[in-house]
């Protein structure tokens, strides 16, 4: 970095690496009361119930009796493989607890810890998804490491509540981006929580886990999938706090575009996406990229909210390395190109919305005339392009 636009930009790449220091999981234990913790669930015809306050081993084995081998999601389908995954799971038709994330306010807390205060103060979901349970028959139960397949592009993370009952090991391990995290639920547990607290962790979709190997005890979880909710907060709140990492960024934006210097015939800022997103289309097969950009997740978040305030127009872009190098920058996922193509460049140009960004330097010089090409423009990178 030592052209005269790497050093103007330069306070904004350190601001987005300042917002990238948030982690993009966070954990603790939630107090509850005994109520809210009363487990109904199918044992064969019958209905048995547990209150987990207060469970005993005997009750914990039944559940354990009533689960099925947990299964896991590889290649678009449900796979059974106790090499990789070794628990009972219990799908949500046959279990209901009282245990209401949204009225206990554990959404709104990891809503408030997980996201970055957004201006249109975004609603999330907690949609139950399973109960697992990892007990210590044989080897002991584990899960290894995996992500969980994103059901939908409003879906940005897991949830995982694990239920007040005495267990070794068993710590969900958590890796994103270089850093990690042990939250090891057994030993919260074990300090002398109320019998009504129970452990949570929540973490952005492209966080891998996996769950460590139990070695005494039962370990009991419900995981929800999170979800950005179609409506906005219901309540007016105050507008929320911004952390001073998301602060810099917001006005490191606003000095550079002050700046006479900076852009003055107009140009493209890129910032390469730090999260991976889900991308879903719609009834007729088309992707859009629109839609997610109301599903931005951390510092990629806290990009768009400070071009929005200071009027940018910002748009979500999709890159291809086309054809030996050469970029193309396209509006939408190219999908359907299986004829045998001429001229990729050119059809993603035509089709995709697509502008070339780079051409190597090799092929510059014989391609002068296509490369100077109207729709070729550069993009000034402020963080890196992901691969
Ligand atoms: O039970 C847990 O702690 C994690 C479960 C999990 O990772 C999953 O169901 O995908
Ligand atoms: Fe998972």
């Amino acid at each position: 970095m030592s052209s005269p636009l790497n050093v103007l930009l330069k306070p904004l790449a350190d601001a987005v690496k300042e917002c990238g220091k948030k982690a993009p999981w966070c954990s603790g234990t939630w107090d509850v009361s005994p109520d809210d913790l009363k487990l109904y669930f199918d044992y064969g015809t019958d209905i048995r119930s547990i209150q987990f306050a207060n469970a005993t081993e005997a009750q914990l084995d039944e559940l354990v009796r009533a689960c099925q081998p947990a299964t896991f999601g590889a290649n678009q389908e449900d796979v059974l493989d106790e090499n990789y995954r070794k628990a009972g799971k219990m799908d949500l038709s046959h279990f209901s607890i009282n245990f209401n994330p949204e009225r206990l306010g554990l959404a709104l807390e990891v809503k408030s810890r997980l996201l970055v205060p957004d201006a249109d103060e975004r609603s999330i979901k907690l949609e139950p998804y399973k109960l697992n349970v990892y007990d210590y028959t044989g080897k002991g139960s584990f899960f290894k490491a995996h992500k969980d397949t994103p059901r939908g592009e409003k879906m940005f993370g897991s949830v995982v509540v694990v239920l007040p009952t005495a267990h070794e090991g068993g710590g969900l391990l958590l890796r994103h981006d270089g850093s990690e995290m042990v939250f090891d639920s057994g030993k919260e547990f074990a300090v002398g929580k109320p019998p009504g607290a129970i452990a949570f962790v929540a973490f952005y979709s492209d966080v891998e886990h996996e769950v460590q190997q139990v070695t005494s005890g039962h370990r009991v979880t419900i995981t929800y999938n999170l979800y950005f909710a179609d409506e906005r907060e219901a309540l007016v709140l105050a507008p929320a706090a911004l952390t001073p990492a998301v602060d810099q960024f917001s006005v490191s934006l606003k000095n550079i575009l002050a700046n006479p210097e900076f852009f003055s015939k107009g140009g493209l800022l890129g910032f390469g996406l730090k999260h991976q997103y889900p991308l879903s289309s719609d009834k007729r097969g088309n992707f859009d990229l629109k839609n997610l950009l109301t599903c931005l997740k951390g510092e990629d978040a806290v990009i768009l909210r400070a071009c929005k305030e200071h009027g940018l127009t910002a748009s979500l872009k999709i890159i291809y390395d086309a054809n030996d190098g050469w970029l193309v920058m396209c509006d939408r996922p190219v999908v359907g190109l299986s004829y045998q193509v001429d001229d990729l460049v050119g059809d993603l140009a035509s089709d995709f919305g697509g502008v070339c960004i780079w051409v190597p330097p090799s092929d510059a010089e014989y391609y002068q005339e296509q490369a100077a090409r109207e729709w070729r423009k550069t993009v000034k990178w402020v963080t890196p392009m992901q691969a």
